[in-house]
């Protein structure tokens, strides 16, 4: 081989913390298409996927609608903890629940309500159910045009229509609409004691989910539903709060923390590995060796790297530690390679060629928060600022998720003054997930391609084999990489 280049080997032992912008890929050998490139992989050890993408547990990002939408595209999600275990369990039953990936902006009414015209959130149609919310008993349906102000639902709903079944996948649920001829139609379950609702399925979120790349290989467990993850503390009330998300069929649990190497975290592992050997336990966040050792010791599936490289976290900036991430990336990424474990390549990921860098670095999945926060299936509501669409995105260390939820972690037993590791901030409306993820998979495989590698494991071979190539880039080159020169200019991925 033509020595005018670094492996990785050599590039990441200088003592630089470097991330994915310091370095670039040099091109390999390309013998095959890019259409070619197959993405699947592994979220954790027992747990395949077809794309190698994961939400971030975290509450502006991770709830049914995002888990169901990434589900049904072949990646997963892992829902935040940010939450009450009863609220948490019930966002990860409604995921499981479905087949579909439409997002769930219906609303749900009980019969003795008296909605305002708002309150139909623009939606036709809301569900009236015998609770006033999903996975609930069927009663009727309330047009909004039939709406009239401080009246009862049940006075002007219409009964019960003709159901369609929650396991329908969505060309059944199509074929369903269409061969009735319905506008719309109940998707409902049954919970062992009964139907119950999950959702509204429109003729309209059909044409819509038709106007997006078709969908690929779905991400489904071994009982047929979706594969959702979910996040856990490490505190002694995560115990009751991991029993109710195995339950409900979590394929794998991810213990949530921005430093994983600690006695919390070591007990949490080896009381989840003796309660519940059969679901994946992904242990994190780490980002050297010595940290991955004692997580793979204690017997994790997955491991998830990355310290203070979010694009809302402060901690390398609060607590002066952390790693930079494409460094933390590799060197966690060749240790738990021998170990069989997976990495999760999390926080910092906010274009395509980040991905290719993580995912050629050693990393089995990318976990992100921002990039997928702008979208439809985030939960929230759309804003304007400075007329710009954007949905709020805040960071979980962040004061203001803190005092939601996650405050005994922080005002807790022992720390008492509050010090936030995170912000809260706005992204721009990027649409769905159904269709900026494809596309994005779509440049993946062309930087695939480019390297010369037709799989993950062909990436992380060539890795190995340190005939993957590559350089770390000036500021000058890092400038000459993006666009630069020109007066002005659209920038339009897709
Ligand atoms: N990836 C990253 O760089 C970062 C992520 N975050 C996110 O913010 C959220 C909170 O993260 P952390 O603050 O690391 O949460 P954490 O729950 O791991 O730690 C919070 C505090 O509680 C303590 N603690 C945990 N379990 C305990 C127990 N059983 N008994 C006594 N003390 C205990 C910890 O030592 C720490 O001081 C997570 O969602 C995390 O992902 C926050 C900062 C950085
Ligand atoms: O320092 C932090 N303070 C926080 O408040 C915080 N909240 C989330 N995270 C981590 O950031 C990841 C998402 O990062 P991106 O937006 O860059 O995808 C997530 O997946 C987390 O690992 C935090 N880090
Ligand atoms: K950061």
């Amino acid at each position: 081989m033509a020595d005018d280049s670094f492996s990785a080997a050599r590039l990441f032992s200088q003592g630089v913390s470097y991330t994915y912008d310091d370095v670039i890929v040099l091109p390999g050998y390309i013998d095959f298409p890019a259409d070619a490139v197959d993405l699947s992989t592994r979220l954790s050890r027992r747990v395949p996927l077809s794309l190698p993408c994961v939400a971030s547990p975290m509450d502006t990002v991770s709830e049914s609608a995002m888990a169901a939408a990434m589900a049904s595209l072949g990646a997963a999600a892992v829902v935040h903890s940010n939450a009450d275990a009863e609220t948490q369990a019930s966002i990860l039953r409604a995921a499981k629940s479905r087949r579909v990936p439409w997002v769930s902006s219906t609303q749900f009414f009980a019969p003795s309500a008296a909605p305002s015209a708002a309150d139909f959130a623009g939606c036709a149609y809301a569900v009236v159910t015998e609770r006033g919310d999903a996975l609930s008993r069927l009663v009727g349906i309330a047009a909004a045009a039939d709406h009239r102000p401080g009246v009862p639902v049940s006075e002007y709903m219409t009964p019960a229509p003709r159901t369609a079944s929650a396991a329908f996948d969505f060309e059944q649920a199509a074929a369903f609409l269409a061969d009735e001829g319905l506008d719309f139609a109940p998707l409902v379950s049954d919970d062992g004691a009964g139907e119950v609702v999950v959702d509204l399925v429109t003729a309209q979120d059909v044409e819509r989910i038709r106007s997006y790349p078709k969908l690929g290989t779905p991400s489904l467990g071994a009982d047929g539903r979706f594969v959702v993850a979910a996040a856990i503390g490490t505190r002694e009330e995560d115990k009751r709060r991991l029993e109710m998300l195995v339950k409900e069929g979590a394929n794998a649990i991810v213990i949530d923390s921005s430093q994983g190497n600690s006695v919390y975290q070591l007990d949490m592992i080896k009381y989840a590995k003796r309660m519940y050997p059969e679901v994946d336990l992904i242990g994190g966040n780490v980002v050297t060796v010595a940290q991955a050792q004692n997580l793979i010791a204690a017997g994790v599936d997955g491991l998830r790297v990355g310290m203070g490289s979010g694009s809302i976290c402060t901690t390398q900036e609060v607590c002066a530690v952390g790693r930079g991430q494409a460094t933390a990336v590799y060197k966690v990424g060749q240790y738990a390679k021998d170990h069989g474990v997976p990495v999760i390549a999390d926080g910092g990921i906010s274009n395509s060629g980040h991905i290719v860098k993580a995912l050629t670095l050693g990393a089995s999945t990318v976990m992100m928060g921002s990039f997928l926060a702008g979208s439809l299936e985030a939960p929230g509501v759309y804003e304007y600022k400075d007329g710009h669409r954007v949905k709020k995105y805040r960071g979980m260390g962040s004061l203001e998720a803190m005092t939601k939820g996650s405050d005994v972690r922080y005002l807790g037993d022992t720390l008492k003054l509050k010090v936030a590791q995170g912000v809260v901030g706005a992204v721009a409306d990027k649409g769905s997930v159904l269709r900026f993820i494809p596309y994005t998979m779509q440049a993946v495989k062309q930087g695939f391609q480019d390297l010369g590698a037709a799989s993950l494991q062909s990436a992380h071979d060539l890795l190995r084999s340190e005939s993957l190539r590559l350089e770390v880039r000036t500021g000058a080159a890092q400038v000459e990489g993006g666009i630069h020169g020109l007066v002005s200019y659209e920038k339009k991925a897709f």
